[in-house]
This record gives structure tokens, C-alpha cells and sequence, in this order.
């Protein structure tokens, strides 16, 4: 999990959506367009903090629709400026926690998806500056009055938000544009000018930014197929995962990520981590995608000895694909030996890591079976797992 706080803008005046009012406030499906943008961030985990940046005169109309939503993420209000740099920069100077990423991004994307967010989280803490953005499908003039020229469009990308940074080197490319006079239409362009390279992580056209009359008809319908979408494969999707390894001399005894110190260890393909098996098992099973042995065949060589961890966090990547994130995971391991409770924390840790939860969601137990069975006999080790799924969307 990374944290990062999100600066969301509200305080421009819509004048191209020609709704006679903020179009922040505009109505989709029943609830305002910055509700359903800040719902966005109020269902990542990773989201620690919200300012929103909004207009001083709309301060209360504001509040309002805060307090009938009841966020449970902290939103601090700030006011903003007469144009979108200006309204950034008075949100940067209200974020309390400056080590960690911030995020910019327009109230007026509703649409942006977690996995994205999360990609982006992995890139800033990477190289600094990262940005969500589309290659362009038109081919692009550059009109010089009667004279067009057209542009390479394999090179060209269309910038979207959220914009993440590093605090200070955000902070520090508003700082200098404001010295320097220089307005852009985006945040990661104040960072380019300073020569600091930007890292491009590909968009979703889906996550449209709603300026004219015409957006709020296409984010209607695209709302109305979210969610029928969401209707047809389920709020929540429930799986279950088994699985058992045999216990031999030589092999090392991996489970849950964890080595653990024992006289045998666990025997397969892979490093033949039960209970990574058994959870992958059980998201495979609550999206329909069939089991491991499906997706990473023992009869394959890639897979000869591989990290669990990794093949977990593929399936974890598919399970994102399909807009889920985790409601809870609970587990078992059948095992007389070796003695699970020293290791149940450290594994807590890793499974809610691989599936980017935070770890309340994830439990973990251990039994033996009284001595009865190939358990008891120490002959091998069994897990079993249910996951419960809850679609983001
Ligand atoms: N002074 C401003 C101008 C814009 N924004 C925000 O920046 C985002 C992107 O800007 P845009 O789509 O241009 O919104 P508006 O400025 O509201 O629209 P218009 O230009 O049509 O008036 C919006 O969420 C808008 O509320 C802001 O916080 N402060
Ligand atoms: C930042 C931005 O959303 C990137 O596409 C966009 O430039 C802001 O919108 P505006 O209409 O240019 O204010």
C-alpha cells in the first residue's frame, strides 16, 4: 500500500457545460458530479487525505453535500483561485503530510479507475512525476491560418488526471511557473519545463473530463452501463480455495510467503506455497477464471520453483482487470507442524500486500487435525480460503 493525498479541483466556474451553475454540482444519476469524483478516492485505502479545492463562495452548498454523503476519508476544503494553477497551488499549501505522493486531479473526472490510481502511486514513488494519459485516435492539425500541417500522432498523448508528484518537486514547479509568469493547462507541464521527465502511465478513455453539454449526456450513459455492468457480474463476488502439499526432506517450508524454519518442507512445481495457492485459488474462483493450475501449468518450466508471491500477484492484477478490490479474506492452515502462531502476522502482512488491502481485511488461522490424517501423520500441509470480492465501480 502506498498513501497519497489527493488535491481534487472544484472551484472553476463550468462555463462551457452552460449549466447556469458550477458544473461541479450538476447531477448524475441522482447524486453531483464532485460526489461521484470524490467516491473515487473515498474507496482507495491508499487515499489518506482529500483536499478539496473549491470556490470561496460556494463554501456552504459545499459543506452540505459533504455532510449528506458522510465521507469517512478527511477532506479538508480550501479556497481556490481564479484559474486551475492557481486553485492547485492553494491545495498544495493545505497538504498536512508533504512526504508522502500527491495527487492533482479535476472534480470534473468521475470516471478514474483504482488500478489506475494505484499504478501511479508505483510510478511517483519511482521517478517523481507521473501522469495518466490516452494516445490520440484523430489525426491532429496544427492550423497556421489557411495553411494545416499534421502532426505525427504516433507521438502524441493526451494528458488526463490525476497528475502525481512528489510534494516537493510539485510544490517547487508551481513556485518557479508563478515566478516566471508561465500558465499551463496541466500540472505535469510546470514539471517538464524544469527539464524533470514525467512518467506516462496509459489512461482509460472512459475517464473523460465532462466540459461541454455533450460530456454529461456520454458520462450518463456511460454511468448507465457501469451499471448494468456491475449488475450483471455482481456487487460482490464470493470464492473459496484448497489445496494441499506434500511435506519432504530438502525442499524449504514456504507458506504464506514466509520461510519458515522446519525439518521438511513443502513439495511441487513452484516453491509449492499452500496458502498462496489456496488464495489465489479462491479470487480465481470468485471472478470465474477457473484455478492456478489453469493459468500457470505445472507441466510449464516458467514455472519451475517460482515465487508464489508472484504468481498471487498476477492473479491479484486480474481480479483488478475486472474492477474488484478485496472485501475480506479468510484462511486456514491445516498443519500439525510446524508451529503456524510465531509466523501468522508476517503472513497477515504479505497476503494483504499482495492484494493491496489494508490488513484488517485479511485473517489468518492455523490448526492441526488431532493427529488424525495425513496432516496429524505430518505426511503434508492443507489451506483452505474464502474471499469475498466487492466490485469498485
Ligand atoms: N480556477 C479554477 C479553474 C478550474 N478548476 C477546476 O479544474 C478542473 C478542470 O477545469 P475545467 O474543466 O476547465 O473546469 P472549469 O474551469 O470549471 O470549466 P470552464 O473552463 O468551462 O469554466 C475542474 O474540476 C475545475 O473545477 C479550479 O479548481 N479552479
Ligand atoms: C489538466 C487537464 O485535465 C488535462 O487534460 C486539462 O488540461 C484541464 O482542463 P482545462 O479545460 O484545460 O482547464
Amino acid at each position: 500500500m502506498i498513501d497519497y493525498t489527493a488535491i481534487v479541483l472544484a472551484a472553476g466556474q463550468g462555463k462551457r457545460m452552460k449549466a447556469g451553475k458550477n458544473k461541479q454540482f450538476l447531477l448524475l444519476d441522482d447524486k453531483p458530479l464532485i460526489i461521484h469524483t470524490l467516491s473515487v478516492f473515498e474507496k482507495d485505502e491508499w487515499c489518506r487525505e482529500i483536499v478539496l479545492v473549491i470556490n470561496e463562495r460556494e463554501k456552504e452548498s459545499m459543506q452540505s453535500l459533504l455532510d449528506a454523503h458522510s465521507f469517512k476519508t478527511v477532506i479538508r476544503l480550501t479556497a481556490g483561485g481564479k484559474e486551475r494553477q492557481d486553485s492547485v497551488y492553494q491545495g498544495l499549501k493545505s497538504v498536512s503530510n508533504k512526504t508522502i505522493p500527491v495527487f492533482i486531479h479535476d472534480g470534473a473526472r468521475p470516471f478514474v479507475e483504482q488500478s489506475h490510481l494505484h499504478e501511479l502511486a508505483k510510478e511517483t514513488m519511482e521517478h517523481e512525476a507521473a501522469l495518466l494519459a490516452v494516445p490520440v485516435t484523430d489525426t491532429i492539425k496544427q492550423r497556421h491560418g489557411n495553411k494545416l500541417t499534421t502532426l505525427d500522432r504516433t507521438t502524441l498523448w493526451a494528458a488526463q488526471t490525476p497528475q502525481s508528484f512528489s510534494y516537493p518537486l510539485i510544490l517547487e514547479a508551481h513556485e518557479q511557473a508563478e515566478q516566471a509568469g508561465y500558465t499551463g493547462t496541466d500540472d505535469a507541464s510546470l514539471v517538464e519545463r524544469m527539464g524533470r521527465d514525467v512518467k506516462v502511465v496509459q489512461g482509460s478513455y472512459d475517464n473523460m473530463k465532462l466540459t461541454t453539454p455533450e460530456d454529461k449526456a456520454k458520462a450518463l450513459s456511460h454511468l448507465s452501463h457501469k451499471n448494468n455492468k456491475a449488475g450483471d457480474e455482481g456487487m460482490f463476488r464470493i470464492g473459496q480455495g484448497f489445496d494441499v502439499h506434500q511435506l519432504a526432506e530438502g525442499r524449504k517450508c514456504i507458506i504464506g510467503g514466509v520461510e519458515i524454519p522446519y525439518e521438511k518442507g513443502l513439495l511441487g512445481h513452484s516453491d509449492a506455497d499452500v496458502l498462496l495457492h489456496t488464495v489465489a485459488d479462491a479470487c480465481l474462483g470468485a471472478i470465474g477464471e477457473g484455478d492456478i493450475g489453469k493459468h500457470f501449468p505445472d507441466t510449464d518450466e516458467a514455472y519451475k520453483d517460482a515465487d508464489s508471491s508472484k504468481l498471487l500477484e498476477d492473479v491479484w492484477q486480474l481480479v483488478q482487470e475486472k474492477g474488484y478490490s478485496l472485501g475480506n479474506l479468510d484462511c486456514t492452515v491445516i498443519a500439525q507442524a510446524p508451529k503456524m502462531a510465531p509466523y501468522i502476522e508476517e503472513i497477515r502482512k504479505n497476503i494483504a500486500a499482495l492484494l493491496q488491502a489494508d490488513i484488517s481485511r485479511v485473517n489468518v488461522k492455523a490448526t492441526t487435525t488431532e493427529k488424525l490424517g495425513f496432516p496429524g501423520r505430518g505426511e503434508g500441509i492443507a489451506s483452505q480460503a474464502v474471499v469475498l470480492l466487492q466490485n469498485d465501480n
